[in-house]
Order: structure tokens, then C-alpha cells, then sequence
């Protein structure tokens, strides 16, 4: 049995909540992905805590709790100022429609909550001790950097038909292969995926736009079928098959879905369509938009000084960022030079501003609004200095 002597720090810290449970007559094991993602040497983002203890006994032994997942078994404690999420034994009997289930059914062993999870690899827990319960050979998994069902992978994807998502988001942040009954499963299931929210559909497929194996994950995405069961990627298999030839992975969100929607070829009037379709924020929408619009204009001509004040910086670095994704030949040093150069970068470092010109005689009104636009195009390109003195001057020349 493996057993981990150096246990980084968040562990160690969740050692007394583990231990405080097991003073009452419980087991209680680190399991999932902090597991995983030790025995990878990889960083462990949070803690997940299996134990035999019901709910109501979790909230017993500790002062603070909150009931993220009751009905799931799921108590989320805070000792120390660290949250943990404490769930009881379980199987997920009583699916419908091959989503998580409504209800669990609490199991009073470890080995039957670990024979329901997803892969083997995460399938694997921790005691006290830092030994590991290793019932499905996830540890030599690991070892072959392998991304493997659990038991029957038709039965796991059944339970829930997100784990093939999950699949190939763990292919690419983990770098790990697909074994092939699992690959099998998905192709032979991948239709499943269309019972299954967006909202979750969409948190694993950025994890896996984002992860560092991204393009090889994607094949795997285009490969079992997967695509064709998510919003607006349906028959678009030829566009889409360019993503595993990139450059590089993308490594932002606003890339990622500025380059899909760059590879589908979408007119720009579609895009609000289809960020809403994948339910991504109105925010995260307008960002690419915007970095779709200037990277059509850098596409076409070289940038104007009022062209990429109007883009901002933001939007010129994430739109640098997916030219150089998708190996567009841009001077992305010298635009940002350009930029950077830039007499003013918001309108608000304008030295004048509506009041002022009204001050000087002009009536409120479209006119005025006019005048200040022209007037900060003058200023942006440098063709008036950004003072008070240099702008009447020019309002005077006006008269
Ligand atoms: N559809 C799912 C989701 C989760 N799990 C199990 O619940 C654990 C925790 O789930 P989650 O936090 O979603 O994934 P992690 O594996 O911890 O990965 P991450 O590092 O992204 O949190 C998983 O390891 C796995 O054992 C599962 O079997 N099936
Ligand atoms: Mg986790």
C-alpha cells in the first residue's frame, strides 16, 4: 500500500477535521481529486471529504457548517477559516434522464462510494495516515497517464453523461491518454450529452479549451462525437477539425471562444446568438465581440491610433493573444507600441470635456456631442494637443 509522508500543507491543515470525526466513531478519507492531483505532484485547489458519518452528524461535530448538499449528503464545514466539503457515503441510485440523481441512497462503506465514481483516478482515497485505498488500480493509472472508467464505463457514463465531458477536459488539463473501452463508451453514447445542462456542459468544456493538452483533448472531442451533442457545433466537424492544428492551446477564456467562433467561420451578427446558446454571460459576450471586431479590422488594414483607442487595451492584448493563437502574421509588439503611445487612453484623460465647450458658448444638444467626438479623434491621432489651449484654438478656428 502506497503511503505519502510529506503531505503538502492544505492537507495537514484538514488533518484535526478528519481526525475529530474519527474520535466519534467514524471514517472519515480525503478522496477525489486532491488525491489525484497529489499523487500527480500537481497543485491541490481544494479538499473533498468522504466519511460514514450522515449530515446531521457532520453538523454535530462541528460549530460551522452549511448545507450546500444536503439532499446529496454534501455538509460543508469551516474549521480554521478553510472550507470543506464533507460527504457522506453514497451511491448514486435513482438517476432520471441520466443526470446526477434527485436522491442518493447512503452506503455504509467506503469501497461501495468509491464504486461509483467516475474514473479511476479519482476513485482513490486517503486516510489519516496518508495511505492510499486504491480498489481500481487508479495509482498504475496514473503511472500510465490514463484517463480509465471505473467498472463499466457504459454504467458510469449512464449515471451521468457529463463524466464524457469530463473525460476529455481530464485528457487535457492532465496531459493523460483515453483508454480505449472508455473512448468506446463515449462514442457509443455520446448522444447522452444532450440530457445534460449547458451551465455544465460549458464549465467542462472551458476547463478543457484551457487545459495544456487542449488540442489533443479536442481531437478526442471531434472524435467520439461529442461535438456533435453541444450548442451550434453540429455538422461543423470540417471547421472544427483546424482546433488540433493550432499554434498553441489557448490559455484565456476570451480566446478560446474568439477562436471557435473564428474557426466556424460565423458572421458577426451570429455571435450574440451563440455565446447566449453556450449561456455564457453577457460580459464574456461582449469581450469577444469586441475582440472579433478588431481582429477583423487588423485582418483587413493596419489599425488607425483612433481604431485601437477605441478597442482599449484589453481587447488589443486578448485580440494579439488569438491572432498569435491561430498563427496570423500581426506586428502585435508594434501595435502595442502604437497603443501604448497613445496621447490619451480614455476618454475621460481628455482635457476637455462637454461643460467646457458649453462654457465657451456652445448649446447642449447633437452638435456639442459632435464637436467633442471630432475634437477627441484630433486629440487620439495627434493632431491637436491634449490641452485646453490647443483645443480652443481650434474651437476658434471653427467660428
Ligand atoms: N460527474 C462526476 C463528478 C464527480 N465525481 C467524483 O467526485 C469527485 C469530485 O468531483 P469534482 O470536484 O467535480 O472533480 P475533481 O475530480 O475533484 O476535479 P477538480 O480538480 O476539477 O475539482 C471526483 O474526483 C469523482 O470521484 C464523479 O464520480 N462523477
Ligand atoms: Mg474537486
Amino acid at each position: 500500500m502506497i503511503k505519502i509522508d510529506n503531505l503538502p500543507n492544505i492537507f495537514t491543515k484538514a488533518m484535526p477535521v478528519l481526525q475529530r470525526l474519527e474520535d466519534a466513531g467514524f471514517e472519515a478519507y480525503f478522496v477525489g481529486g486532491s488525491v489525484r492531483d497529489v499523487l500527480l505532484d500537481r497543485h491541490v485547489h481544494d479538499i473533498d471529504i468522504t466519511t460514514s458519518a450522515y449530515p446531521e452528524e457532520v453538523k454535530e461535530l462541528f460549530e460551522k457548517s452549511i448545507d450546500t448538499g444536503i439532499k446529496h449528503g454534501t455538509v460543508t464545514v469551516l474549521y480554521e477559516g478553510e472550507s470543506y466539503e464533507i460527504t457522506t457515503f453514497r451511491t448514486e441510485s435513482g438517476y432520471q434522464d441520466f443526470r446526477r440523481p434527485d436522491h442518493v441512497t447512503f452506503v455504509q462503506n467506503l469501497d461501495e462510494d468509491l464504486k461509483r465514481r467516475d474514473f479511476t483516478i479519482n476513485a482513490l482515497a486517503m486516510d489519516i495516515r496518508g495511505q492510499i485505498i486504491d480498489l481500481f488500480n487508479g495509482v498504475e493509472d496514473l503511472k500510465k497517464r490514463v484517463i480509465r472508467a471505473v467498472g463499466n464505463p457504459e454504467t458510469r457514463f449512464h449515471e451521468d453523461a457529463l463524466r464524457m465531458m469530463r473525460a476529455v477536459r481530464f485528457m487535457s488539463q492532465l496531459e493523460f491518454k483515453l483508454e480505449e473501452k472508455t473512448e468506446r463508451a463515449i462514442k457509443d453514447n455520446h448522444e447522452l450529452l444532450k440530457k445534460i445542462s449547458i451551465e455544465r456542459i460549458r464549465e467542462e468544456f472551458v476547463k478543457m479549451g484551457l487545459g495544456s493538452h487542449s488540442r489533443q483533448a479536442f481531437q478526442v472531442f471531434l472524435d467520439t462525437q461529442l461535438s456533435e451533442d453541444v450548442p451550434n457545433f453540429a455538422g461543423k466537424k470540417d471547421l472544427l477539425s483546424v482546433y488540433p492544428k493550432l499554434q498553441f492551446s489557448p490559455t484565456m477564456e476570451t480566446s478560446l471562444w474568439s477562436i471557435i467562433i473564428i474557426l466556424l467561420k460565423m458572421p458577426n451578427e451570429s455571435i450574440g446568438k451563440f455565446m447566449r446558446a453556450w449561456k455564457n454571460s453577457n460580459a464574456m459576450t461582449e469581450k469577444v465581440e469586441r475582440i472579433i471586431n478588431l481582429f477583423d479590422l487588423i485582418s483587413e488594414h493596419a489599425p488607425t491610433d483612433y481604431e485601437l483607442f477605441q478597442a482599449g487595451e484589453e481587447t488589443l492584448i486578448n485580440t494579439i493573444d488569438v491572432a498569435h493563437i491561430l498563427g496570423q502574421p500581426i506586428s502585435s509588439e508594434a501595435l502595442v507600441d502604437r497603443y501604448m503611445a497613445l496621447p490619451i487612453k480614455k476618454s475621460s484623460e481628455l482635457a476637455i470635456d462637454g461643460r467646457f465647450l458649453i462654457e465657451q458658448g456652445m448649446r447642449p444638444g447633437a452638435k456639442l456631442g459632435e464637436t467633442l467626438n471630432n475634437i477627441r479623434k484630433l486629440v487620439v491621432s495627434s493632431e491637436i494637443e491634449n490641452t485646453q489651449e490647443a483645443i480652443e484654438v481650434y474651437l476658434d478656428e471653427l467660428k
